[in-house]
Order: C-alpha cells, then sequence, then structure tokens
C-alpha cells in the first residue's frame, strides 16, 4: 500500500487534530474575495420544502467540448436544512464537471463532506497526501482540509456535507465487535508534497457560510512534507461492506446498511446516515422481500451509483437521484410490487452489480432553486410509478407453508 495506509480509528468521533509540518507556513498572500457562487446555495428557503416524492432524471454534465468546468464550479446544492452559522444541518449537492482544477484548490469552512463518485474516477490532491477514488469507493474531507480533484472525463457524483459533527461508525449494538463497515477497511493518505512555486497564482477557494472566497498564494499549497494526528481524510470501498439482514422472516429496516453516521446530541438520531444497499442474499420467507411501503420520520435522498435499485427497475437511473421527504408515503414501484407478490420465497441473490445508496436525515429537507428549476432534470411523472398497483388481498389464500 503506497500512497495510503489503513486507520484503525479513522471515526474517533471527539477530539480531532492533525499536526502539518510545511515547507513554508500557509498565509495568504492576498485577501480572500467574494467569488460567482456557481450553484452553491445554501438558501434552501428560495424555493422551499417540498413534502412530494421528488426523482431526477441523471444530472447532466456539462460536455468539455463547449465549457471547461471543475470540481468547484461544478459544485450544486440540491437540498438541505439547519443552519451553517449554529454548526447544526446537512445539505447534498450534485457534482458534475469535465475538467482538473488547475492550480486550484478548495477548502470548507462550513463542514464535512463525504463524497460518491458515480461517474469518473478522482484524483484527489490533499493536504494530508493524494486519494484516487473510483466509484463505489466513497471519501470524507473533513472541515478546513484543502484538496484539489484531477479528473479523466466527464465526472458526476454525490456529495453529503454535514455541519457541526463529523462521520462516523454506527454503534455497532448487539451486533457486537464487529461487522458492516469495518474499521480495517479505511485508508488514510501517506504525506505527499511538491515543493512549487506558482507564478501565476494558485487560486485558493473556500466555503464559508454558504458562499465562495477566492484568494491567490504564489506556492502551491501541496507543500505538507509530513504530519501526524487523527484528523485526516480518508477512503472506503463499499465493496468491503460486511452485510448483515433478515435470515428468517421481514424486511430489516435499511439502518442496518449504515457505513456512516453523523449523530445529532439527541441519542440514537442522526443528522445524516450514509447508508448502501449491496448485493447480498435475499432468503426472508414469509415476506414481502423489496423495500415496505411506508411513511417515516426521516427525509431519504436516494441515488445510484451503478446498476438498478430493487423497487424501481425502471425510471431511476444512476446518476439520478430521489427524495421522500418525512411522512410522505412511498415504496417499490408497481412492477417490482407485482413480482414480489407472486414470486417464489427462494434463496435469490439481490442486487448484484448494483450499489444504491441513501443519505437518510432525521432534518426536514428543503430543496433548492436548482432542484426543482435550473438542472431541468425533476421528473414530472415519477408518481406515475404507483399508479397501476393493484390490490391483491384474498381474505381465504394461505401461505404454503402455513398449517391448514
Ligand atoms: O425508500 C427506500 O427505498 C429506502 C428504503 C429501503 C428499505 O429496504 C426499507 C426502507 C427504506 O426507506
Ligand atoms: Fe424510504
Amino acid at each position: 500500500m503506497s500512497v495510503l495506509q489503513r486507520i484503525l480509528a479513522a471515526q474517533a468521533p471527539c477530539r480531532k487534530d492533525s499536526w502539518l509540518y510545511r515547507i513554508l507556513p500557509s498565509v495568504s498572500h492576498k485577501p480572500f474575495a467574494s467569488i460567482d457562487q456557481g450553484h452553491i446555495n445554501h438558501n434552501w428557503d428560495e424555493v422551499g420544502p417540498d413534502p412530494n416524492q421528488l426523482r431526477w432524471k441523471p444530472f447532466e454534465i456539462p460536455k468539455a467540448c463547449q465549457k471547461k468546468v471543475d470540481f468547484v464550479s461544478g459544485l450544486h446544492t440540491l437540498c438541505g436544512a439547519g443552519d451553517i452559522r449554529s454548526n447544526n444541518g446537512l445539505a447534498v449537492h450534485i457534482f458534475l464537471c469535465n475538467s482538473s482544477m488547475e492550480n486550484r484548490c478548495f477548502y470548507n469552512s462550513d463542514g464535512d463532506f463525504l463524497i460518491v463518485p458515480q461517474k469518473g474516477k478522482l484524483l484527489i490532491y490533499t493536504e494530508f497526501g493524494k486519494m484516487f477514488l473510483q466509484p463505489n469507493e466513497i471519501c470524507v474531507i473533513q472541515r478546513g482540509m484543502r484538496f484539489s480533484v484531477d479528473v479523466f472525463e466527464e465526472t458526476r457524483g454525490y456529495i453529503l456535507e454535514v455541519y457541526g459533527v463529523h462521520f462516523e461508525l454506527p454503534d455497532l449494538g448487539p451486533i457486537g465487535a464487529n461487522g458492516l463497515a469495518n474499521p480495517r477497511d479505511f485508508l488514510i493518505p501517506v504525506a505527499w508534497y511538491e515543493d512549487r512555486q506558482v507564478p501565476g497564482g494558485f487560486t485558493v477557494i473556500n466555503k464559508y457560510q454558504g458562499k465562495l472566497f477566492a484568494s491567490k498564494q504564489d506556492v502551491s499549497p501541496f507543500n505538507v512534507v509530513a504530519w501526524h494526528g487523527n484528523y485526516t481524510p480518508y477512503k472506503y470501498n463499499l465493496e468491503n461492506f460486511m452485510v448483515i439482514n433478515a435470515v428468517a422472516f421481514d424486511h430489516a429496516d435499511p439502518s442496518i446498511f449504515t457505513v456512516l453516521t453523523a449523530k445529532s446530541l439527541r441519542p440514537g438520531v442522526a443528522i445524516a446516515d450514509f447508508v448502501i444497499f449491496p448485493p447480498r442474499w435475499g432468503v426472508a420467507d414469509k415476506t414481502f422481500r423489496p423495500p415496505y411501503y411506508h411513511r417515516n420520520c426521516m427525509s431519504e435522498f436516494m441515488g445510484l451509483i451503478k446498476g438498478h435499485y430493487e423497487a424501481k427497475q425502471g425510471g431511476f437511473l444512476p446518476g439520478g437521484g430521489s427524495l421522500h421527504s418525512a411522512m410522505t408515503p412511498h415504496g417499490p414501484d408497481a412492477d417490482c410490487f407485482e413480482k414480489a407478490s407472486k414470486a417464489k420465497l427462494e434463496p435469490e441473490r439481490i442486487a448484484d452489480g448494483t450499489m444504491a445508496f441513501m443519505f437518510e436525515s432525521s432534518l426536514s429537507l428543503a430543496v433548492t432553486k436548482w432542484g426543482l428549476k435550473t438542472c431541468g432534470c425533476l421528473d414530472e411523472d415519477y408518481y406515475k410509478c404507483w399508479e397501476p398497483l393493484q390490490a391483491h388481498f384474498t381474505p381465504t389464500s394461505r401461505s404454503p407453508t402455513e398449517p391448514k
């Protein structure tokens, strides 16, 4: 492992600190000035809440031949809640880019980023070293860390930003010592540096209270020759997730698939959970195996990295998304309902070759103007996937395994 090392406690929640040893102290050579906001927007109430089930077609990536867009200029806020100034809340952003950041880096004063690439690989230069990230891997870059992103094609992904808290592994409770995302599978960068003068200026972009500011300096900020501490970016390959699920009957709460959680101060309640739906076996008897129809207290933003989501074979596509707000009913589409209602309950593989995920929050999310209008990807027909639902209730029917 030349570039990355394993970390045993990437998620140590409380005190976090790292010491960085630089060639030159990192101070701005010019004052920070406000720059074009792009579509970074924390003013969700500009459009406001929407109690409907929303679905987005794949967010469109700008064509490289038309306009060069890098990771920062291609960041768009989709929805969120809370307040940055009091360090409580979250935002969901989409990144759509086609070019590498050239002599530009970004740092976020507001919160931590959990980055989920969906299309295209990312080579992320951080002050702690480099991280190479491909779809089906995720990384966390915490508040204040400067980073720059190289891309190699038209690239898309999702970001979950949390304010005032860090992501950590969920408490395992009765699961015990190991399972779900295991600490051994989290990787952190090893120090890497460049001693590079940049006569034309290296632009440092800062997100502060939801707005972007820029300052120039004449050396690369990636001039850290060594560091130690436990405040580090890290990455994780979702393939390593050790899935635990129902093996007798009933559909488990998807919280059993939590990779990382950003806890609120209320025990058991998260600002945001990052949950995945990995390939696994379905074996539950006497059970409607797909996700149940439900209304619940959480806001659920879902995205798809690859393949199909078990509850929506059509319409929910890789690179798109959906949002089911608190207490709004939702569940499998009519097609899935029909098939699962008649299916023989044999052991079956579920979700092979796919990876859907959920950013789930106890806060009530509002959608930005970009999400509802500007992106142009809202699927106005989403509700139609439930229109053909038919009742299958037959009072006299019995399960084949039930005693007569
Ligand atoms: O709404 C969804 O598709 C996500 C989800 C999946 C599941 O298996 C159970 C509940 C749930 O919210
Ligand atoms: Fe749900």
